[in-house]
């Protein structure tokens, strides 16, 4: 499991490391680390042109013991100050000391030295910061922007939050950003994620808590909560699943909602809606039901909404009853927020950024810009575990425990009918029997990986990810 912590949780862990420890060596073990990457991207440090960043904190101090140290390996390393009078004075010391050349901000000498640059390392701003870039660092990173240096980020990329993964203005771009002791939220959850290129963490030797602001799951951890059938294993201990989904006008959500829900471990697939015949026709081994959720025999799990149109008084059936439900699609707008908040089975909600900002009554900028957020508001309101789908699919639960953010996301599961599958999929594992924050994001890391064998660099439709679900699983079960 990959964690990420909140500034004020490492900024604690700091204090109580420093305390322990003689003073600055916490920020040589960071610039020891941060010199080995650059060394490693430069390949050859001797001879290499190599421009720090530097701002007011110490994120500039790593920044500049670090260029101190490719400066004694031989490479040429010119330290651009952003604010001179507060430069980092140990840093800059042993920057000189090393024969590293500082260079003004102003007057368009730092911008012809970066247009030079083999490498930039971004010291501008770390944990400290606050809001975008701020104006004098904006022609630097238009010079960064125009230059073909590979960009380090130290910690982070200057601009973006570290807490929250919201852009608020300018933030730089980084190919690669090295953090120091465990990950921040900001680089696991987009719009920030993008702008850190890849994450590289250096141990610097922090204690941190058990539990995380952020967790993101790995092939071992998916592994683990995936449901093996035992030898005495029936249809009906493995789980049944109940998809209400699907109208006249919207028949493939169901079928979609169904292709998913047969991969996803459940030992059967009960199917109640108006698009009964596609479904049968596709997928034979469904179990298809004409009355309503009510009359469609037990399951152990409910997934309603996909495709679902106007059709109210399915919602309200399916929210009435006791076994974990899973809306999406319509049925979130359908659904009366009193009754997901009465229920006492778990209940899943699978939200995209327009969805959710119905949900909250906001823009959907807002949503797409503070996810964490929003996610964290949702589960809270509804009492729910929130899914909230995008290029970082986070999953956030009603406790308030650790949000999830799913990793194996690809691009190309922006395509439609890819949420039905989801639904499906997560639904089914739901019946098997998985906590309702495990299903979810289970069900996301599966879709992801899914998605990315299905499109493997071309696109691919809804129902070629609902076929790699399969391949997908045995990949995370074999690692
Ligand atoms: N505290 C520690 O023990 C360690 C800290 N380390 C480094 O120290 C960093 C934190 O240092 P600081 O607390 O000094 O904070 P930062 O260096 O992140 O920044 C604080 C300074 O930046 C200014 N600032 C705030 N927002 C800005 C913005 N948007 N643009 C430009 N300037 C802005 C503030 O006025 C303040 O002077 C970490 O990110 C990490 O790089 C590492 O050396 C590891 C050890
Ligand atoms: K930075």
């Amino acid at each position: 499991m990959r964690t990420a912590y909140s500034v004020e949780t490492v900024r604690a862990a700091e204090r109580e490391l420093m305390a322990r420890l003689p003073e600055g060596a916490l920020m040589q073990r960071a610039a020891a680390g941060l010199a080995a990457a650059c060394a490693d991207v430069l390949g050859r440090v001797y001879g290499s042109r190599v421009v720090l960043l530097v701002g007011s904190g110490d994120n500039g101090g790593d920044a500049l013991y670090a260029g101190a140290r490719l400066a004694r390996r031989g490479a040429g390393v010119s330290a651009v100050l952003l604010a001179p009078e507060r430069a980092h004075g140990g840093g800059l010391a042993a920057l000189r000391r090393a024969g590293g050349r500082v260079v003004g901000a102003d007057g368009g000498g730092a911008e012809a030295v970066v247009g030079r640059a083999d490498l930039v390392v971004d010291g501008i701003v770390g944990i400290g910061g606050t809001g975008g870039l701020r104006p004098n660092a904006v022609p630097l990173a238009d010079a960064v922007e125009r230059s073909r240096a590979v960009v380090v980020a130290v910690d982070l990329p200057s601009g973006v939050d570290a807490d929250t993964g919201e852009v608020r203005g300018r933030a730089l771009r980084a190919d690669l950003t090295v953090t120091f002791g465990t990950h921040k939220p900001g680089l696991l959850v987009d719009p920030a994620r993008e702008y850190a290129g890849s994450v590289r963490l250096v141990d610097i030797g922090l204690e941190l808590p058990a539990s995380a602001e952020l967790e993101a799951l790995q092939h071992a951890d998916v592994a683990r909560m995936l449901p093996v059938p035992a030898a005495e294993s029936d249809k009906y201990r493995r789980g049944v699943v109940g998809i209400a989904a699907g109208s006249a006008r919207y028949p493939g959500a169901a079928v979609l909602a169904v292709a998913g829900a047969l991969r996803g471990g459940a030992g059967a697939v009960r199917y109640v809606g108006p698009a009964g015949q596609a479904v049968i026709a596709r997928f034979p081994e469904t179990l298809v039901s004409d009355g309503g959720p009510k009359h469609a025999g037990r399951v152990q799990s409910w997934v309603v909404g996909p495709g679902a149109g106007d059709d109210a008084a399915t919602v309200a059936e399916v929210l009435a009853a006791e076994v974990p439900v899973l809306i999406d699609a319509d049925g979130l707008r359908l659904a009366e927020a009193s009754a997901v908040r009465a229920r006492r089975a778990p209940t899943v909600m699978t939200p995209h950024a327009g969805e959710a900002a119905a949900l909250l009554g906001v823009e959907r900028e807002e949503v797409e810009g503070g996810r964490l957020a929003a996610v964290r508001e949702l589960a809270g309101r509804y009492g729910a575990t929130v899914l909230l789908k995008g290029s970082t699919t986070l999953i956030a639960s009603a406790g308030g425990a650790a949000v999830r953010v799913n990793p194996t996301g690809t691009s190309w599961l922006a395509t439609a009918g890819s949420g039905d599958v989801l639904s499906g999929l997560a639904g089914s594992l739901l019946a098997a029997g998985l906590p309702a924050v495990d299903a979810a994001s289970a069900a996301a890391y599966l879709h992801g990986l899914a998605g990315r064998f299905a499109a493997d660099g071309a696109p691919a439709g809804a129902h070629d990810v609902a076929e790699e679900i399969a391949g997908a699983w045995r990949s995370v079960v074999r690692a």
